[in-house]
């Protein structure tokens, strides 16, 4: 894979402040060109990453057999193992509303421990994460429309809950030197919105609209947002759900951890017609949250797919014939 050329500048938001009619003007057309823009004054600390990091760290340099104990044919089943996302890619899922107890559910098996510093750090860092979606939905919602957080916030959004995943990424070393390997594949997120802490390491990608992979940079006080299908879905295609990837360099070890902010699996979601807007065509049929969620797992099963998840909400419930807006 050839190196990619080109990195975006991503807007920022200050999401400590209400955002002025200019700010939700640019964050409106980031969420429909790219669905990818950066948020400061996100309230986590540095040193709340930094022990974090030691701890997941840890965790992961433990013997492939004792992380198979919380693995995928375990009944904790929190650890995914290499070879299921990507051959360099395993992760270990921390689920809400109670952090706390899910982190514990691994941390138990793994670490053998009586303390519960992990646990801990985790219910802190899902408490964050989860006010901090709620923000970023509401004021997207703002960015969508007059009055439309009010509208649509309690009714549409009020169960939405959390799920993290810490992620470490393990380059092969046997790379040539101008080379970059995908440590995660193409693809799109099936969340609400996501929030992702890359490390400095940096490698997340997102395809523009005219499929050019663009570098977007780590930077140290912002915390990266996009929007997910179910999001895409629900508004009627006026946010973005872009297709992204990580790319990883020889020798670099890679740390992020992504949040995703979902529906729950009984809602039916469907765009409000406010919403679609009048002389707007309908582009997605209603469906279950749940069952888009079954469809991709179902279309992501079989040997080397997770080289490419190829199915997305389109596939799923597009109106058929009708041409998409994005
Ligand atoms: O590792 C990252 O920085 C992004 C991960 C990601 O896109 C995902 O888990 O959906
Ligand atoms: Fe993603």
């Amino acid at each position: 894979m050839a190196k990619a050329q080109t990195s975006i500048e991503l807007p920022i938001f200050d999401i400590s402040q209400p955002l002025d009619p200019s700010s939700l003007s640019s964050l409106s057309q980031a969420c429909k060109e790219l669905g990818f823009f950066h948020i400061r004054n996100h309230g986590v600390t540095k040193d709340l990453y930094k022990r974090l990091y030691s701890l997941s760290k840890h965790i992961f340099s433990l013997p492939l057999e004792s992380k198979l104990k919380v693995g995928p044919f375990s009944s904790v089943n929190t650890y995914t193992p290499h070879f299921i996302a990507s051959p360099f890619f395993e992760s270990l899922r921390v689920s809400g509303p109670d952090f706390f107890a899910s982190a514990q559910a691994s941390a138990t098996v793994l670490l053998n421990q009586q303390s519960s510093e992990f646990s801990e750090i985790l219910r802190e860092y899902g408490s964050k994460m989860t006010e901090l979606s709620k923000r970023i939905v509401q004021v997207v919602l703002m960015s969508l429309g007059e009055n439309f957080e009010q509208k649509f916030y309690g009714s549409e959004f009020r169960k939405c809950h959390g799920y993290l995943r810490i992620i470490n990424y393990t380059p092969p070393e046997s790379v040539k030197e101008e080379d970059e390997v995908e440590g995660l594949g193409k693809h799109t997120d099936m969340s609400c919105i996501t929030i992702v802490y890359q490390d400095q390491v940096g490698g997340v990608q997102v395809r523009s609209k005219q499929g050019k992979w663009l570098d977007i940079n780590p930077s140290e006080e912002t915390l990266l947002i996009n929007i997910g299908d179910l999001m895409q879905a629900w508004s009627n295609e006026k946010l973005r759900s872009s297709e992204h990837r990580v790319v990883l360099k020889r020798f670099v070890n890679r740390f992020s951890l992504a949040f995703f902010w979902c529906f729950e699996d009984q809602k039916v979601i469907y765009a409000p017609n406010e919403v679609v807007g009048e002389g707007h065509l309908r582009v997605y049929k209603p469906f279950l949250c749940e069952d888009y969620l079954k469809f991709r797992e179902i279309s992501s099963v079989g040997e080397g797919k997770f080289e490419k998840v190829g199915f997305t909400v389109k596939d799923f419930a597009g109106i058929t014939g009708q041409k998409s807006t994005l």
